[in-house]
């Protein structure tokens, strides 16, 4: 039985198989902005990705995942919190059942219906496999999804959907920007935490941007018709999204504008 999101293989029984659950930096967590502190060191995220590294569209069964070349710096992350490059991998979402809750970060309680993952990994590993469970090895950069007006960047994504519908199934997926997912002002919290799914690998420099960007109720509908289960097996309809115990955030706050 491998993990998922039922009450049988959930991020309650995670910590079976992969004890670092009960870590020290676990994610997803509660971002208290009233706790957080203001670090003037802290440097405006440049982010810079290339259309032509977008390879392909995958249902893996626990999200949908679009990946990306990374053999080149095409698509790379520098600055903010980081130092270094790291290049990006793939982006993922993670969505709820209703349009109420999905997100796996919050916001002082506040629930978002989805959250955008933007998976980096630390140039001076060989691969992302190598980086994956180092320390300073992965950046991700989460993007919050609220309830709003059409959003017609991630209807590009939405129209794969139907041919990705079971789990396993991916299909080629070209010329996706994803800088026309993120939102307009860049501020961002920052904080070292961890994968938010099994292997739960505590490698991971959180980045989430403070301001949502929308997608129309339609557009989370859109997200539910995708299967955890593949061709042939009784269709479970995926919701996913870990909601750790809320603790303490030690947050650092950036404003690029100030
Ligand atoms: N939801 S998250 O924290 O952005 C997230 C990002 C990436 C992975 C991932 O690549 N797992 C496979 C690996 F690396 F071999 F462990 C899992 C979770
Ligand atoms: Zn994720």
């Amino acid at each position: 039985m491998s993990w998922g999101y039922k009450p049988n293989n959930g991020p309650q029984k995670w910590v079976e198989n992969f004890p670092i659950a009960d870590g020290v930096r676990q994610s997803p967590i509660d971002i208290v902005p009233g706790q957080a502190s203001y670090d003037a060191g802290l440097k405006p995220l440049d982010l810079k990705y290339d259309p032509s590294t977008c390879l392909d569209i995958l249902n893996n069964g626990h999200s949908v995942q679009v990946t990306f070349a990374d053999d080149t710096d095409s698509s790379r992350l520098t600055d903010g919190p980081i130092s270094g490059l790291y290049r990006l991998k793939q982006f993922h979402f993670h969505w709820g059942a209703s349009d109420d809750k999905g997100s796996e970060h919050t916001v002082a309680g506040t629930k978002y219906p989805a959250e955008l993952h933007l998976v980096h990994w630390n140039t001076k590993y060989a691969s992302f496999s190598e980086a994956a469970s180092k320390p300073d090895g992965l950046a991700v950069v989460g993007v919050f999804l609220k309830i709003g007006g059409e959003n017609p960047n991630l209807q590009k994504l939405l129209d794969a959907f139907d041919t990705i519908k079971s789990k396993g199934k991916q299909t080629s997926f070209a010329n996706f920007d994803p800088s026309t997912l993120l939102p307009g002002c860049l501020d961002y919290w920052t904080y070292d935490g961890s994968l938010t799914t099994p292997p739960l690998y505590e490698s991971v420099t959180w980045i989430v941007c403070k301001e949502p960007i929308t997608a129309s109720s339609g557009q989370m509908a859109k997200f539910r018709t995708l299967l955890f289960s593949a061709d042939g097996a009784a269709p479970d309809c995926m919701k996913t999204a870990r909601v750790k115990n809320e603790d303490e955030l030690l947050s650092k706050w950036c404003s690029s504008s100030s």
